[in-house]
């Protein structure tokens, strides 16, 4: 208990689906955030109230887009993405942590506002970057005093509070962005160049679904909020793990080499055929879950569970961390060791009952699980299996000393979601082969990125033209 609120931990797969799943409508809340809504306006998807209609609006506005049909048709922009990822990993290995972000936060963009960041300099690329930033360091916990627990800090004033004077900021460049961003749909709309982005069909729809302004602007915030960062912790821990271990990629490669070879670019369907690469995506979500404790809810009403009463105002957490590195459940559970989803499904030691198995926990539960899992599952599939099929992931040498540098595996952020801290390695292409069919079909996607480039500023424009021109002298 802390102040006057309780907070359960969920600690079992059991736990999370009685409390979150089963008893959904009793705990599908969000605690309190003042600083949040500061900054917000209580418009935020992911934080608001369950019992605001707006929620439910935009949730199921969200999900239509991000169903397993739609994203299918998401698939040919979410590939030729992954393409100049690719591309641009070639070129640039060291700035793999942008490219990460870049391609994260384009195929949201392309799906949400038909508008691609062709650069991770690019000015709404950088913009979110840094919007984001400064929010995730606005929301550390323990920065700031514990105003939803104590309100009287609230009247605190405001030069003296600077919590206020960081949400203002914060704030400001939210709305600069997401303001603007809806504005280019606008824009496009005006002039007929339609894309089919889901925000046109918004726009449409918005009188019938009670939009104003503010909303619809926020409604496309929170997916490019949901969808980059979140992908690219899966990404940088898969990297991490992939230098960090080169005996799993040894075997990864093998693999790949068996089912898909050097002659063709891997397409989504191989992955049925490649039950390694599963294993390490399941084993990478398990070792580092991009949210360890999820995100928080709240209980409206009295829970029980297993005898107890978890109050009505409680804060729960879904221990996603800690049900992912129980003892109990996995055999060496602080190994990267993705044979262990060799042995059966879940990974788990011989003899542990799963018959209360809650699969996916990584991406929450109840009526707030994460709308976001088949687009995430898409890019996760296809990018692991394409970076493994073009990279050597290797450790860096010092040119000095000559010694490897070895990455620290517990080398994190800290905050709700993680991310590995930057580190040198060398990500060396498997053949020339490898880059030449990278590079053709970096040229073959041309008309299929045109239709999201409509808007692009000179800077981006000239960009392309240098990265096309580099292409097509390969
Ligand atoms: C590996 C990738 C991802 C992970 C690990 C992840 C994880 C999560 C988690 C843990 C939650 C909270 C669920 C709960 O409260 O129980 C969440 C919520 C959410 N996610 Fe994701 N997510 C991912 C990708 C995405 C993508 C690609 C999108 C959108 C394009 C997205 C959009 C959202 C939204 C809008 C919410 C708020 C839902 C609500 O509060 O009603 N996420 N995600």
């Amino acid at each position: 208990m802390v102040g006057n609120n309780v907070i359960a931990v969920l600690s079992s797969h059991k736990a999370v689906k009685e409390v979150i799943d089963t008893q959904g409508n009793s705990t599908a809340d969000r605690p309190q955030t003042t600083i949040g809504d500061t900054v917000t306006g209580g418009v935020h998807m992911a934080q608001a109230h369950s019992d605001d209609p707006r929620w439910l609006t935009l949730r199921r506005a969200v999900r239509s887009v991000l169903t397993k049909q739609k994203c299918e048709e998401h698939w040919p922009i979410q590939r030729a993405e992954s393409i100049q990822f690719m591309f641009d990993t070639i070129h640039d290995s060291h700035s793999f942590h942008k490219h990460v972000k870049r391609y994260t936060l384009s195929v949201i963009s392309s799906i949400t506002y038909g508008c691609r960041f062709p650069r991770f300099d690019s000015k709404e690329c950088a913009d979110f970057y840094a919007m984001v930033d400064k929010w995730s360091e606005l929301m550390e916990p323990g920065r700031h005093p514990p105003i939803d627990l104590l309100p009287i800090l609230k009247l605190i004033p405001e030069k003296f509070a600077a919590w206020r004077q960081e949400a203002k900021v914060v704030r400001q460049m939210q709305h600069q962005l997401y303001f603007h961003m809806l504005d280019c749909v606008n824009d496009r709309f005006k002039h007929n160049q339609g894309v089919g982005a889901f925000m046109e069909d918004i726009i449409q729809k918005k009188d019938q679904l009670g939009l104003d302004r503010e909303l619809m602007a926020y409604l496309g915030g929170v997916l490019l909020e949901g969808g980059a960062d979140t992908t690219a912790s899966y990404l940088n821990s898969f990297h991490l793990a992939m230098v960090a271990f080169p005996e799993i990629q040894k075997k990864a490669h093998e693999e790949i080499d068996r089912v898909i070879g050097p002659d063709r670019i891997p397409t989504l369907e191989d992955i049925a055929d490649l039950p390694y690469v599963r294993a390490i995506i399941r084993e990478v979500h398990r070792w580092r879950p991009g949210a360890p404790l999820g995100l928080p809810h709240a209980s409206t009403e009295d829970v029980h569970y297993n005898g107890y009463v978890i109050p009505k105002g409680s804060t729960i957490f879904i221990n996603v961390w800690g049900i992912s590195h129980d003892p109990e459940l996995y055999d060496r559970p602080e190994d990267f060791w993705p044979d262990r989803f060799l042995k059966n499904e879940f990974g788990t030691r011989d003899g542990v009952d799963v018959s209360a198995w809650r699969d996916k926990l990584i991406f929450g539960g109840g009526k707030r699980i994460c709308p976001g899992t088949n687009l995430a599952y898409n890019s996760i599939n296809f990018n692991t299996t394409f970076l493994l099929w073009a990279f050597n992931f290797e450790k860096s040498v010092d040119p000095v000393t000559k010694r490897q540098f070895t990455p620290d595996v517990w080398g994190y952020s800290k905050g709700l979601f993680i991310m590995p801290n930057k580190f040198p390695s060398e990500i060396v292409p498997r053949s020339s082969g490898h880059v030449e069919l990278i590079t053709q079909s970096l040229q073959d996607s041309a008309g299929l990125y045109a239709q999201f480039e409509t808007q692009l500023d000179t800077d981006d424009k000239n960009y392309l033209e240098s990265i096309r021109r580099t292409a097509s002298e390969f």
